[in-house]
């Protein structure tokens, strides 16, 4: 495939390492709003930038007809206005906090951990992310996406980062130390004792392997929304 690399920080020149290994083609690298010429010539855009530029990025790729990942956190206020413009110009978009398939498995046994939990009395649930001093959002997306999972199983209502008073908020509580590639820790606990699961990334190879392998799987469906679920569902079946 040919790849445009929409953000050319850490991730962007991870991923164009893996992509090259798989046999894909760099035809455009950029650290600014992509070009739209160039941007035409690509069969994928994968979206690796700032919160604040992964919304017009995907949006311009969907209206050049580009499928396009993302994986870039914080900015998800505009993922509804990105599901729109996706169906009027019938594009393909996959978005995902964390593409690694150890994560994607993490999120799976993070919705049995949360059910489980769920089904006795006063264990209360508590996130916990640490990241490098570089992140610019906070809690991560990965974070996020932990919470939603637990509020699905339980009976509390949102999250709060940093963690407040509610009784109906999840506490998430966000580190940000050295170069620490992305821990993400759930825990139930109650006066008697406390479970923990945890998921720790030893590089970002994994999250680039994830994403190259989303945009290879992503270019041969049909148009849609789709999630890392759907990719992960078929690499493991
Ligand atoms: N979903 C996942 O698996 C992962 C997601 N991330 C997220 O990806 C994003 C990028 O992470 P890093 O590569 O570590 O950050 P980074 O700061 O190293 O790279 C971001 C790059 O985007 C560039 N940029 C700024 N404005 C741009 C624009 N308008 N168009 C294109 N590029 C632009 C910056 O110059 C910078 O080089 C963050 O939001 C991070 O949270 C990071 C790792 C894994
Ligand atoms: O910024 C990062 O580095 C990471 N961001 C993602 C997130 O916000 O969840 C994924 C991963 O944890 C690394």
């Amino acid at each position: 495939m040919n790849i445009a690399i929409l953000g050319y920080g850490k991730m962007g020149q991870n991923i164009e390492k893996i992509a090259e290994k798989r046999g894909h083609s760099i035809v455009l690298k950029t650290n600014i709003k992509p070009n739209q010429e160039e941007l035409k010539k690509a069969d994928i855009a994968i979206d690796f930038s700032e919160p604040s530029a992964a919304f017009e990025n995907i949006s311009l790729a969907i209206s050049v007809q580009v499928p396009v990942i993302s994986g870039t956190t914080g900015w998800l206020d505009d993922y509804d206005k990105v599901v729109e413009l996706c169906k009027e110009k019938s594009g393909h978009f996959l978005y995902a906090s964390n593409f690694s398939v150890g994560v994607n498995l993490f999120f799976k046994l993070n919705k049995y951990f949360s059910k489980l939990m769920s089904s006795v009395e006063n264990y209360q649930p508590e996130l916990e992310e640490t990241h490098h001093i570089h992140k610019k959002d906070a809690p991560s997306g990965t974070a996020i996406s932990l919470a939603e999972q637990v509020i699905k199983e339980t009976s509390y209502e949102s999250w709060a980062c940093p963690p407040d008073d509610s009784q109906n908020n999840i506490p998430i509580k966000a580190y940000r130390e050295g170069e620490v590639f992305g821990d993400h820790c759930v825990t139930f606990s109650s006066e008697i004792d406390q479970l923990s699961i945890k998921h720790s990334a030893k590089s970002r190879q994994g999250f680039a392997l994830g994403a190259v392998m989303a945009a290879e799987w992503l270019s041969k469906q049909k148009p849609g929304v789709y999630q890392m679920a759907q990719v992960l569902d078929d690499l493991i079946k």
